[in-house]
């Protein structure tokens, strides 16, 4: 894809093993060989169970692992090497949001200081953040009035709107989700991939949305690519693959999708709430 804002060509990620689980001399290929490519303003997702090599691709992607064969481009150049003063700059423009925002935040800071923060860090004007002043970028991302609140203070939807407002504080072209609505109640996943989707068609920044729930996945994706053992097993445009998944492996992933019943949803729900403080 010639307009790709990233791509990644035959990219792989091995690890060489140390003892422990994977034993000295072992080499565990984590992503083994990947072509991926991600169009400006458009959701990328990419699903596989876990172990499949999703967040090792993610944070290749992301340009903060190096990867030990083949290229990464950012708008057609490579990542500059991790640590110079260039990269600094392209961290800028690919943001990630990991499935913990309250791990992403640092708890001795207001809300509307890390965003303060992150971009005094890059040089930016503090008043002006991608969405206007930082009053209306917290408003837009649902947080109106919220920013002079800790992290503790807010509850674990709350906590990843402010993650998404300090990224978009920096207007990247792309952002990373990785899991990033895995640790949600289900009705505030709904909430956080709307909001996304919202973002997405105001801001025009692209998604690599990594999860392995292929439901929410479906929910967000312009395209889907399918991971098993570091690979990429089916891609496609994401209507095509659920209705005629060409690969076994992506056929038993939407087989092993949970039933909608509502009995099934409230099993799924209390399975994942995440004992977050409420405000
Ligand atoms: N820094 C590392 N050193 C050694 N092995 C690693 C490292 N990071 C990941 N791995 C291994 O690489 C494989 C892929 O891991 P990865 O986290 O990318 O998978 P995943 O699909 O995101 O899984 P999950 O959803 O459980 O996080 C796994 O076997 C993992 O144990």
């Amino acid at each position: 894809m010639s307009n790709a804002v990233l791509a990644l060509q035959d990219v792989s990620r091995h690890y060489r093993g140390k003892g422990g689980l994977l034993r000295k001399g072992d080499t565990l290929r984590a992503v083994d060989g990947v072509d991926v490519t991600l169009a400006p303003g458009e959701t990328l997702g990419i699903v596989g169970e876990s172990g499949s090599g999703k967040s090792t691709l993610g944070r290749l992607a992301a340009g903060i692992e190096p990867p030990s064969a083949g290229n990464v481009t950012f708008k057609g150049k490579p990542y500059a090497p991790i640590g110079s003063s260039a990269w600094r700059r392209q961290r800028r423009d690919v943001q990630v949001v990991f499935q913990n925002p309250s791990q992403a935040l640092d708890p001795r800071l207001s809300i509307a200081d890390q965003i303060r923060g992150a971009m005094e860090a890059h040089r930016l004007d503090t008043g002006k953040s991608g969405a206007g002043s930082l009053d209306a970028l917290l408003a837009r991302v649902g947080l109106e009035g919220l920013g002079r609140r800790y992290p503790h203070q807010l509850s674990g939807g709350q906590l990843q709107r402010a993650v998404i407002a300090r990224a978009l504080s920096l207007s990247p072209d792309v952002i990373v989700c990785d899991e990033a609505v895995s640790a949600l109640d289900v009705s505030v996943q709904a909430q956080i991939l709307n909001l996304l989707q919202d973002l997405q068609a105001e801001f025009s920044v692209a998604y690599l949305f990594i999860s392995h729930d292929l439901g929410v996945v479906r929910h967000v994706s312009h395209r889907i690519a399918v991971m098993q053992h570091g690979r990429i097993v089916e891609a496609g445009p994401a209507g095509d693959v659920f209705a005629s998944p060409r690969n076994s492996y992506t056929k038993a992933l939407i087989a092993a999708l949970p039933a909608a019943s509502p009995s099934a949803r409230r099993a799924r729900d209390a399975k994942r709430r995440l004992d977050f403080a409420k405000v």
